[in-house]
């Protein structure tokens, strides 16, 4: 008789093909068996029934800040945050650690870090920055996942935006390596223009900030990038879509058969320019969080398909860079890493009717196809690495200060009504969160991108 490590009786297993009752079985680290009454016996067997077992969210997008700033947050904080919030591997921007992610040996050096304190699996995006061009093939060795572009000041003096002729020739380079690129897109004439004004003229609050990062940056940046995507052959990925219209440039594109994919993330699709005025600090981002329209129209768009993934974009920094009266010179950057998954759940499926099934496509199946991790990551399905996030939609609770794992407690969620606990998630079959507390150590593994 067949002898598992772990069996899940009776859950209700979400997939990007539907929703379905059955038993599942882990053993050696990956999901051996799925049926509706498995036979067979197991270290640990658990009946689960009511609760809902979604796929481990991959979250494409996030800035952990080591090796060099593990003070702003760190793998190990970071990850225990992922963790709790049902996220089972991430991928790191190359940018806010020290050194940037720029050739091979930062890479290891960042490699090295979150082998030692990740407790969930990993990818690393490289950098694509001016003077770099000669190490994108390095970079490709290593298994990046990816290039990161920003068009637009970064914020951090090391990691410099690209001009056009290095994206246009960083984008010929990956194409022939097979890497993607993505991309911060806001145009940087624009954005440093109406910046430098409104602070010489001692405009500096909440909403002289968010008119100083017009749509209209974002949109003209996304149609440079495809154009050079195009022309190129290049894969491109863009980061953080902010407006619908930026979400009609990218599918527009791909509809004539561009190979280019974009990115949401929550703070867009639950947060307005009124919650910026609200909360102030913590939920200053860039691009900036803008209209109830525009977030209707984000919505419409994760419905339709044309979103085909949410990421965190977490970049947290510790509080006192949250404060200060000049709302350009506090950091940007929004903690939320955490409430992912939860997010999606309350505002999505509770509240706009997005589907389950669509919620693991976008937080986990589409993003391992996307970036070409291993078939065996963001699916439920025998032999794929036993990625699991156990849920009870059931319950509902309110986000404290005090459940946040990250290094600094804050986030604009904080008070907000959050539904659908996450009570267990699983990395390759061994439980690192169990009912509020993480109880494993840290044994992240890298992810690298396998050939396009
Ligand atoms: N240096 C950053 O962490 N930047 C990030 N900051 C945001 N989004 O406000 C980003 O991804 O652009
Ligand atoms: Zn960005
Ligand atoms: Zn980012």
């Amino acid at each position: 008789m067949a002898q598992y490590d772990l069996l899940l009786r009776h859950g209700t297993l979400v997939t990007a093909a539907g929703v379905s009752q059955a038993d599942l079985a882990i053993a050696d680290e990956r999901i051996v068996a799925i049926a509706s009454e498995l036979a067979g016996s197991a270290s640990e067997e658990i009946d689960v029934s009511g609760l809902h077992i979604f796929p481990g969210v991959i979250d494409a997008h996030v800035h952990f800040n080591e090796p060099g700033r593990t003070h702003w947050e760190g793998f190990a904080t970071g990850t225990r945050a992922l963790a709790a919030g049902g996220t089972t591997a991430f991928f790191d921007m190359p940018l806010n650690s020290t050194p940037p992610t720029l050739d091979a040996a930062s890479f290891r050096l960042k490699q090295q870090a979150a082998q030692a304190s990740a407790y969930v699996d990993f990818a690393l995006w490289g950098g694509l920055v001016p003077g770099n061009l000669d190490r994108l093939e390095e970079l490709a060795e290593c298994g990046v996942i990816g290039l990161k572009a920003f068009m637009s000041n970064s914020g951090i003096d090391d990691f410099q935006a690209v001009d056009d002729m290095t994206l246009y020739e960083g984008m010929q380079r990956a194409a022939q390596l097979g890497l993607i690129v993505a991309v911060h897109a806001e145009n940087n004439q624009i954005t440093s223009a109406l910046a430098r004004r409104a602070q010489e003229q001692g405009r500096t609050g909440v909403r002289d900030y968010l008119a100083s990062r017009p749509v209209v940056a974002e949109l003209e940046a996304i149609e440079r990038a495809i154009l050079f995507a195009q022309e190129t052959g290049c894969s491109l990925h863009i980061v953080h879509v902010s407006s619908g219209r930026g979400v009609r440039l990218v599918a527009a594109a791909r509809a004539r058969g561009v190979d280019v994919s974009c990115e949401t993330c929550p703070h867009y699709l639950v947060l307005t320019e009124d919650d910026v005025e609200a909360l102030g600090a913590v939920a200053k981002c860039a691009p900036p969080i803008r209209s109830q329209m525009e977030q209707e129209a984000l919505w419409q768009h994760l419905l339709s398909g044309n979103i085909p993934m949410v990421a965190s974009d977490h970049s947290p920094a510790p509080a006192d860079m949250k404060a200060g009266s000049d709302f350009f010179q506090v950091w940007g950057g929004i903690s939320g890493c955490q409430s992912l998954l939860q997010l999606l759940l309350t505002e999505g499926h509770a509240r706009h009717h997005l589907a389950l099934p669509l919620i693991a496509s976008i937080t986990a199946e589409y993003v391992a196809r996307r970036f070409h991790v291993s078939p065996q990551k963001g699916r439920i399905a025998p032999g794929c690495d036993a990625d699991l996030v156990l849920v009870n939609l059931q319950e509902s609770f309110s986000l404290q200060a005090s459940d946040l794992l990250y290094r600094h407690a804050h986030s604009p969620y904080v008070g907000r009504k959050l539904s659908g606990r996450v009570l267990r998630t699983l990395v390759r079959g061994h439980t690192v969160f169990l009912n509020g507390k993480i109880v494993a150590t840290p044994s992240g593994h890298l992810l690298k991108a396998q050939g396009r």
